[in-house]
């Protein structure tokens, strides 16, 4: 059943045109240029990805090679760079740094020309694991991390960095799949964050800036980091019903449910769910993963509300030991393949996104003298 699309937040209405990606029409439910995600996630690492969403085409094992090579060239940080991040408190969200990092990045390595769009993408995406691990690893344990790994990935770079030695094949290869899930999806709202910013010619750097401003929140990308916080409540499967039926029955929003687009279910929840069934084995876990297949029942049996690319996110996280403020960053070094691709495919047909409002103000009136007001 499709789901009603209409009403506020624009939801249902076309605003604007691409080749990036399909939500809802064919496939599995999700489609990146024209290729199941399912099929993707099952297949690929996320560097093919990567370069399927940015560079137009899925890599020949000569293009994987040297694009890996290009990004393994591209994690050092510039010092200016490393101080400002070493000046950001311990308390911070890690969305704010990354937002700071990338911000920051762009004053040092300013995109100067839309020709340099390819360029200033593959650096963010080598060098936002580093942003990240580094003001971690200062801010929570003293140490100046070496971000120059040789990791083969981005995700292995990444847990290298965070943990302090190389992943297991297990956590490599649900990065790569983790990556590849969140790496694009249409009109979302962080994404047309991008566009708009993209549409009216501005560079790259303020672009992604803006969408991690978006993603940042809990009806967003932010959703990952609320259901950990939910389901690390609940002590077993009986306590999580318990709890949930509460929780609906004040109206409450409970994240990682639920979807704007999708009517019944987010083709992503299959694979993640899948993964985190895996690494609960691995860790031996008895209560976290049996608590989020009781949540899901119960919202799905109580409301036809179903999981998103969010909720089993949490636990397959949390089981890899990875800490819940670090959920979101993780989205954003993937979607930022997608927020690129979609500020290039702006850029390459653009007009400046402008809609109108409907007024609901005052009637036309004249200013009063100040001492009548
Ligand atoms: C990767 C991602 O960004 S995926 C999204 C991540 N976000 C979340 O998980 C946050 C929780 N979910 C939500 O807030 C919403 O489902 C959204 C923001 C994802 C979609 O919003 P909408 O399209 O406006 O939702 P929708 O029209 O389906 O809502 C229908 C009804 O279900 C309710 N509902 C929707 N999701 C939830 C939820 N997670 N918990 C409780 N109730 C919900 C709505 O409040 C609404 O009720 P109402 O008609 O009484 O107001
Ligand atoms: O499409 C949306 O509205 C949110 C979403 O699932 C995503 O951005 O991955």
């Amino acid at each position: 059943m499709a789901k009603q699309l209409g009403g506020a937040g624009l939801r249902g209405q076309v605003a604007g045109k691409t080749a990036l990606s399909t939500v809802g029409k064919s496939g599995s439910g999700l489609t990146y240029r024209g290729y199941d995600v399912k099929d993707l996630a099952n297949n690929c690492e996320f560097e093919e990805v990567a370069h399927l969403i940015l560079k137009g085409k899925l890599p020949t094992q000569a293009e994987l090679d040297s694009y890996k090579e290009k990004l393994r060239s591209l994690r050092g940080l510039p010092d200016a760079l490393k101080e400002v991040l070493e000046r950001i408190p311990k308390d911070a969200h890690p969305m704010d740094v990354l937002r700071t990092g990338c911000s920051m990045l762009g004053n040092l390595e300013t995109e100067e020309d839309f020709s340099e769009q390819q360029d200033a993408t593959d650096r963010m995406l080598a060098c936002f694991p580093s942003i990240i691990c580094y003001w971690y690893r200062f801010s929570h344990d003293g140490v100046r991390v070496d971000v120059e790994t040789n990791d083969d990935s981005i995700g292995s770079h990444f847990l290298h960095l965070l943990h302090g030695e190389k992943p297991s094949e297990l956590h490599e290869q649900v990065m790569h799949v983790s990556l590849i899930l969140y790496a694009e999806h249409e009109f979302n709202a962080s994404t047309f964050t991008a566009r708009v910013c993209a549409s009216t010619l501005s560079d790259m750097h303020s672009c992604v800036t803006g969408a991690i401003g978006s993603l940042r929140g809990p009806l967003h990308g932010g959703a990952n980091e609320a259901a950990m916080a939910m389901i690390e409540k609940f002590e077993s499967p009986d306590h999580a019903e318990q709890e949930m039926m509460g929780m609906l029955e004040r109206k409450e929003k409970i994240m990682g449910f639920g979807h704007a687009v999708y009517s019944d279910s987010d083709p992503r929840n299959e694979i993640i769910k899948q993964w985190s069934e895996k690494l609960a084995k691995d860790v031996g876990d008895e209560v976290l993963y049996p608590v989020s297949v009781r949540c899901e029942e119960v919202m799905w049996r109580e409301k036809k509300l179903f999981c998103n690319a969010d909720f089993f996110h949490a636990s397959a996280y949390n089981f890899m030991g990875i800490p819940t403020k670090l959920f979101t960053p993780i989205f954003v070094m993937s979607r930022l393949t997608g927020w690129a691709a979609h500020v290039m495919e702006q850029r390459a047909d653009n007009r400046i996104i402008r809609p109108s409002a409907d007024y609901t103000g005052e009637e036309l009136r004249s200013v009063p003298p100040i001492s009548e007001r």
